[in-house]
């Protein structure tokens, strides 16, 4: 059994509520046919009712079975914009703002949705950029206790089973913080160790990534990726990982050998984690059009809900796919 029939087999057995904001884009409602069918999750859709059955009439999606909820007509409001306000207190966010936000930003009223347990999860991004996603799960679901960093990983699913485990290989950070610094690199490295083992099932091979191999360069930038590595030595972490590697290093056996001889993780790594944001999300995108690997995610890490993001160039697949690996993510 592949990756997503068995995180959706997985799925079945829990049968979750998961939100699902953006029924404007045809893609949402199309999947959202595919979920209820393949009986992944529960859907709920949030808008004005008239207008998204209308709209999936449209478009040929047949949505029975999923809970449509219109912001403006619901019972509860008051009790999520009154949630919103003493969340935000810090910002002098007033009641009017969180009413305004509650009644016209599905993303929060979603993810408040989630928060106060009317939902198990949430999955948006097909039509808006990551950041709107984000700083809605971040602000209303926070971050779980103890950790303090929000990231992402893709679980990449590469064509020929070359690299990583049989092909699955997951990146990170591909969606989240721009430029971590060496302390945040170390918790993406942590948090996707995690992922991988209880989303995908790996034992964690993580490489820390550069464009240089165990010192073969020198830069401030390389400096970054030996701090993070020392920071998960004094971590004393339960996986394996290295760095800094250079791609070619951590993914190709012999070249691995040659460059970070005795490594257990050169040539071999399950985990790539990217310095930063402009090298994990060209990354991505090049693996996947370039290689034809599909790309499951961004996975978020680190928040107490599951709330994850979809690239706006996702089919409706990759919506109904991500609403199942959502599902299992719940406690
Ligand atoms: C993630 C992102 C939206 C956060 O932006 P932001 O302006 O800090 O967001 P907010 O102001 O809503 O953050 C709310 C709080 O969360 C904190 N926060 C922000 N990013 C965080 C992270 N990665 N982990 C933990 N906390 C974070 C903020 O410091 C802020 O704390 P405060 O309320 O105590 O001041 C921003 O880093 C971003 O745009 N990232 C890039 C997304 C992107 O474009 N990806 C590329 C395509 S996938
Ligand atoms: C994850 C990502 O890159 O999202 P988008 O393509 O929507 O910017």
């Amino acid at each position: 059994m592949g990756l997503i029939e068995s995180i959706k087999e997985k799925a079945k057995l829990q049968l979750r509520t998961i939100v699902l904001p953006e029924p404007e884009d045809e893609r949402v409602l199309k999947a959202a046919q595919q979920v209820i069918e393949e009986k992944t999750a529960k859907v709920v859709l949030i808008g004005n009712v008239e207008t998204i059955k209308a709209d999936a009439a449209k478009c040929g999606a047949n949505i029975e079975g999923a809970t449509i909820v219109d912001p403006k007509n619901f019972d509860n409001i008051n009790r999520y914009i009154d949630e919103l306000v003493e969340l935000r207190k810090s910002k002098n966010l007033s009641r009017e703002e969180a009413t305004e936000i509650m009644l016209n930003e599905p993303r929060f009223f979603g993810c408040m949705m989630v928060r106060l347990g009317d939902a198990d999860g949430l999955v948006a991004g097909s039509n808006s950029p990551t950041a709107d996603v984000l700083k809605a799960a971040i602000q209303v679901i926070k971050t779980a206790p103890g950790i303090n960093t929000v990231s992402s990983t893709f679980i990449m699913e590469t064509a020929d089973g070359k690299f990583g485990d049989n092909g699955l290989i997951l990146f990170a950070d591909c969606a989240v913080i721009p430029e971590p610094n060496a302390e945040q690199l170390a918790d993406i490295a942590c948090a996707t160790a995690a992922t991988a083992a209880s989303v995908v099932g790996l034992d964690p091979r993580v490489a820390m990534l550069s464009f240089s191999t165990k010192g073969s360069a020198s830069h401030p930038l390389v400096d970054k990726v030996q701090y993070a590595c020392d920071i998960l030595t004094e971590r004393n972490v339960n996986f394996s990982f290295d760095g800094e590697l250079q791609a070619d290093a951590a993914i190709i056996e012999s070249i691995g050998a040659k460059k970070a001889p005795g490594s257990k993780v050169a040539g071999k790594a399950n985990i790539l984690v990217f310095p930063d944001l402009q090298s994990g999300n060209i990354g991505y995108k090049l693996v996947q059009r370039f290689a034809g690997a599909e790309a499951h995610g961004p996975i978020v890490q680190g928040l107490n809900q599951p709330v994850n993001d979809l690239s706006r160039g996702c089919s409706v697949e990759d919506i109904a796919n991500l609403v199942a690996i959502t599902a299992t993510q719940i406690k």
